[in-house]
């Protein structure tokens, strides 16, 4: 069955915000929702765009804070993750990041460091 026209699942968003989040091969981050945008972005289910960069990490998401409840998808480089409307207020996390995971063009030709880029582009 042909994928549905995301513009019919979730509203567009003209983003003026970038938050850019660097992972060591030790990082993480605990389940949290992303709650400091405006009441009315909020409100709107205005979606949050991920993109990934260089090693792959363990996305963690939920309906709780509960750790043991959260499913797991993993994001490689070049992945880009949704979650707007009704999942606007997840809970996520990065549980793990995968050491030398990254496309090895990253590190050979972009002299990119290990570990994982993250920008979420929102509107406030
Ligand atoms: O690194 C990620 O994939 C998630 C980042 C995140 O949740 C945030 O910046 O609020
Ligand atoms: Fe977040």
């Amino acid at each position: 069955m042909p994928l549905k026209n995301p513009r019919h699942i979730l509203p567009t968003i003209s983003p003026n915000i970038c938050i850019v989040n660097f992972y060591t091969t030790s990082g993480r981050l605990g389940l949290h929702q992303d709650r400091d945008e405006s009441r009315d972005s909020l409100g709107r289910g205005l979606p949050v765009v991920s993109l990934s960069v260089g090693d792959s990490a363990e996305f963690l998401y939920g309906d709780t804070r509960d750790v043991d409840e959260a499913k797991t998808v993993v994001l490689e480089s070049g992945d880009v993750l949704i979650f707007g409307g009704n999942s606007r207020m997840i809970y996520h996390g990065i549980s793990s990041i995968y050491a030398n995971s990254a496309p090895k063009a990253l590190q050979d030709e972009a002299g990119f460091r290990p570990g994982r880029l993250n920008l979420t582009f929102r509107q406030f």
